[in-house]
């Protein structure tokens, strides 16, 4: 099919955002397509978070719009917003799992806060189908505290799996991890959206996870996207030195 009859699940065009004469986000364009899991690249202090945070709407932009599942996210009420966020699963870098609960309580948590009416019965299943997903059903009435940084993590996926989410976002999911983790992890992003039928946006510098993961890259320079498209072509093909400096720097000879 071609790409532009695919569905769109998220539309950002002209996106800016400044921190005084900071210019972080000078005008940026994304198409996230149903079904995709795309690639957001860029060293450090480019503005990935910032681009994260807005869409999730822990920051605001300046200028610019986003479609979120076909909506503007301009037009619409404060109730309706935080609906459309239900259907966006952020998983943080730091896999925020509240250390005082155990596992199965830090997955509960999240679904009868923002789900009514389970049944016992439909939320021990929700869970059990949460942690056989991510490889870790004997976890659940462990602390966090006992967990490894890569089951942690696992735990952090199926805690914002609970919520059904149409599109994922990860936000550094192998920061930190040994290499034989980080591969578990990239492999678990690929399931999910396969298992799921989600569509993401995994923001990274690690490009064995961006390879592994993605169906597309994107590289974040100057505030906007320069680069876009299947991971050999933006690297192979590069015209721009600091994309072929990034895939340089992290595969030194
Ligand atoms: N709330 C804020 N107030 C002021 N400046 C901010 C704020 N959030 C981010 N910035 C600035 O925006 C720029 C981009 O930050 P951001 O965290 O998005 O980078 P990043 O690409 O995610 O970096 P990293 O890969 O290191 O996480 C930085 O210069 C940062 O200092």
């Amino acid at each position: 099919m071609l790409k532009e009859e695919r569905e769109l699940v998220v539309k950002m065009r002209g996106l800016k955002k400044s921190f005084d004469e900071n210019h972080v986000l000078t005008g940026v364009d994304l198409d996230l397509y149903k079904g995709e899991n795309l690639v957001v690249l860029g060293k450090s202090g480019s503005g990935k978070s910032v681009l994260i945070k807005i869409m999730v709407g822990l920051l605001q932009q300046d200028e610019g719009t986003i479609e979120i599942l076909g909506k503007n996210t301009a037009g619409l009420s404060l109730k309706e917003l935080n609906k459309l966020r239900l259907k966006v699963g952020f998983s943080f870098q730091h896999s925020a799992l509240y250390d005082s609960m155990t596992v199965k309580e830090n997955l509960v948590f999240p679904l009868t806060r923002n789900v009514k009416g389970l049944t016992r019965k439909e939320i021990d299943k929700k869970v059990d189908e949460l942690l056989d997903a991510v490889g870790l059903p004997q976890s659940v009435n462990q602390m966090p505290s006992e967990l490894s940084g890569g089951q942690k993590k696992r735990i952090g996926v199926a805690r914002t799996l609970i919520l059904n989410p149409e599109i994922m976002l990860y936000d550094e999911p192998t920061a930190g991890l040994d290499p034989i983790t980080c591969v578990e992890i990239n492999n678990l992003i690929v399931q999910v959206k396969e298992q799921f039928n989600t569509s993401s946006i995994v923001i990274t510098h690690d490009l064995t996870c961006a390879k592994t993961t993605g169906d597309r890259m994107a590289v974040l320079l100057d505030g906007q996207f320069k680069a876009v498209g299947p991971f050999d072509e933006v690297f192979t093909n590069a015209i721009d030195q600091r994309v072929k400096s990034f895939y340089d720097y992290n595969f030194i000879k």
